[in-house]
């Protein structure tokens, strides 16, 4: 299964971001061109794998989750809110701070309401930090975050996910930067 992404994956150049070794993927950077096929195959997995029945709403983190939820909303009728990188001050606006392995930044919730239930789309967890900051402050907010998944593991995030808010992350590709190649394993 997911032969298509694991060749992808694995054809995905690599490029230096200060010591960070960063991949470039069409599904983690929408270059180059993403397939639909592929796309397809990705929210088929989610859809199996993840019970949506109870879902309100899909976050997605701006920018590479706003396909994954795009095409997953279209699949499963529930809506979408993205998390955005643009302050907006309207009310009830919260503010996250996301620390990558090569950036820092805020990130602004909006629109995401106590009780709801959601489940958190992006497309890669690497050192964690944008998931363990996003899922607590949504936490703080009163959603009730029900699943999360990130189409991509890389390094040890996931893990850090899993001590610092109890959520286990579905990933479905496990990739390493190995003498700046990545290698890639299918996770289901
Ligand atoms: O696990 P981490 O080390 O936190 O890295 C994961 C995050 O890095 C990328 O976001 P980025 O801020 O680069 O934005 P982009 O989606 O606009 O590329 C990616 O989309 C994840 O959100
Ligand atoms: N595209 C891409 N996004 C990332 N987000 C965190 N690490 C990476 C990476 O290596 N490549």
């Amino acid at each position: 299964m997911l032969e298509n992404l694991k060749k992808s994956l694995e054809a995905s150049p690599v490029i230096k971001k200060g010591d960070y070794d960063y991949f470039v993927n069409p599904i983690t950077d929408g270059i180059p061109e993403m397939v639909p096929d592929v796309l397809r195959e990705l929210v088929a997995i989610v859809k199996d794998k993840v019970d949506l029945k109870d879902i309100d709403k899909i976050v997605c983190i701006e920018a590479m989750g706003i396909h994954l939820a795009t095409a997953l909303s279209l699949e499963t009728d529930i809506p979408f809110v993205v998390i955005r990188k643009r302050e907006y001050g309207l009310p009830g606006e919260t503010s996250v701070f996301q620390e990558t392995g090569y950036s820092k930044q805020n990130l602004y919730i909006n629109f995401i309401d106590s009780e709801d239930n959601i489940i958190v789309i992006d497309d890669v967890v690497s050192t964690g930090g944008t998931l363990v900051a996003t899922i607590s402050s949504l936490k703080e907010r009163g959603a009730n975050v029900q699943d999360v998944i990130a189409i991509v593991e890389k390094y040890e995030g996931k893990q850090r996910v899993k001590n610092e808010t109890g959520v286990n992350v579905l990933t479905l590709a496990k990739l390493d930067i190995i003498d700046s190649k990545p290698v890639v394993d299918i996770l289901v």
